[in-house]
């Protein structure tokens, strides 16, 4: 794939991808592209849909499944997640890096393409830290964070596998996190501003 190399940020929910990839992208404006993934879970307050997600159904995303639509597709806290080719495509048309937020078992289904992207862990400093943080995040229910804590517990351990990430970050303090995080992109960040000017 030619442009500036995708970059993955992976990790458990409630680590703190989200917040940094929108920090990302509002300091660094016509840089990044986010990859705009379908999901059966219904859109929290403020989601857009076609913004955040495609929010669907689950007979509309299996459709699109049999079609092939999709680079990758997991099933997370009972619901599906996926990463259609369109939506990398859209980003690849704007010569924009594109930045997909996957769980670890679209990490595992990314490598056996040839999107060849920058692959992050973003972890949590303890798994207190993380149930605190999704709890005052308000967004799920009793068995939603259960089933998001048990998730989190596997990637946390896969994440220290070697070679599955290019890098792991510790999201303790979020301004040094996210400093981590530029100083990783930097280079990539680099190409596409100079390929604009
Ligand atoms: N370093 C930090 N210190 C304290 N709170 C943080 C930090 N980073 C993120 N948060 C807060 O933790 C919560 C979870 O963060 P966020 O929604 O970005 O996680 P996420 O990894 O994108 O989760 P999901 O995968 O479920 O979308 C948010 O309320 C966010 O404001
Ligand atoms: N494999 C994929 N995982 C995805 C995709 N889009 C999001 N996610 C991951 O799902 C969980 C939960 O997200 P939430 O928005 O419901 O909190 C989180 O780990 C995301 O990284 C996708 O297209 N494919």
């Amino acid at each position: 794939m030619s442009g500036p190399r995708p970059v993955v940020l992976s990790g458990p929910s409630g680590a703190g991808k989200s917040t940094l990839m929108k920090m990302l992208m509002k300091d660094h404006e016509g840089v990044f592209g986010f990859s705009v993934s379908h999901t059966t879970r219904n859109p929290r307050p403020g989601e857009e849909d076609g913004k955040d997600y495609h929010f669907t159904t689950r007979e509309a995303m299996q459709e699109a499944l049999e079609r092939g639509d999709f680079i990758e597709n997991a099933e997370f806290s009972g619901n599906m997640y996926g990463t259609s080719k369109a939506a990398i495509e859209d980003v690849k048309a704007k010569n924009l890096i594109c930045i997909l937020d996957v769980d670890i078992q679209g990490v595992k289904r990314i490598k056996e393409t040839d999107l060849d992207p920058i692959y992050i862990s973003i972890q949590p400093p303890s798994m207190e830290i993380l149930e605190k943080r999704l709890r005052d995040r308000q967004t799920e229910t009793e068995e939603s964070l259960q089933k998001r804590l048990e998730a989190a517990r596997v990637d946390m351990e896969l994440s220290k596998e070697p070679g599955v990430f290019d890098v792991v970050i510790i999201n303790d303090d979020l301004d040094r996190a996210y400093e981590e995080l530029k100083d990783i992109l930097n280079e990539e960040i680099k190409k596409v501003q100079e390929a604009k000017s």
